[in-house]
């Protein structure tokens, strides 16, 4: 069997707006915009794997929601898993400790103002139908 492995992808919102990451590093993946997160590391679990990223990457609290249904292939042995999350009471605002040198809160009508990798492309798409279909409720 094909080794797969899960990188976890945050949809944190805020206030209707999803934060975007730009990232710094790899030179290929560099100066595009992704969802913040990273790899399943043995023996955790996807929550834990974000909440451990975000405080990392981000210096935040988070708390993880639940999953957005779906998975998109990234360069292989990667698959990309996307989580709703947000922030916990007290928890510092985000900022670009690590991998990233830019964030920015995402309005619904300026979610593709930036350039987000292409393999994020399908993956924001459904982050954004459930943004909508939650506002509309
Ligand atoms: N976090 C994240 N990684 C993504 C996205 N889209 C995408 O292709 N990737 C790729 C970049 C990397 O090749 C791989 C894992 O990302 P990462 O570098 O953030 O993972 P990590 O923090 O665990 O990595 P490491 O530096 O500890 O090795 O997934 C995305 O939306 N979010």
């Amino acid at each position: 069997m094909t080794e797969r492995i899960v990188v976890v992808g945050a949809a944190l919102l805020d206030g209707g707006r999803l934060l975007a990451a730009r990232r710094s590093a790899p030179p290929e993946l560099a100066g595009r915009w992704e969802l913040p997160g990273g790899k399943v590391e043995p023996g955790e679990t996807p929550e834990q794997a974000l909440e451990r990223e975000l405080r990392e990457e981000l210096g935040v609290d988070a708390e993880v929601v639940e999953r957005v249904p779906g998975e998109w292939p990234l360069k292989a042995p990667y698959i990309l898993h996307v989580w709703t999350v947000r922030l916990r009471p007290g928890s510092a605002e985000p900022a670009p400790l690590e991998d990233h040198d830019a964030l920015r809160r995402l309005a619904p009508d300026e979610i593709w103002d930036v350039d987000w990798l292409d393999q994020d492309v399908a993956a924001v798409r459904e982050v954004v139908a459930r943004l909508r279909s939650t506002e509309a409720c």
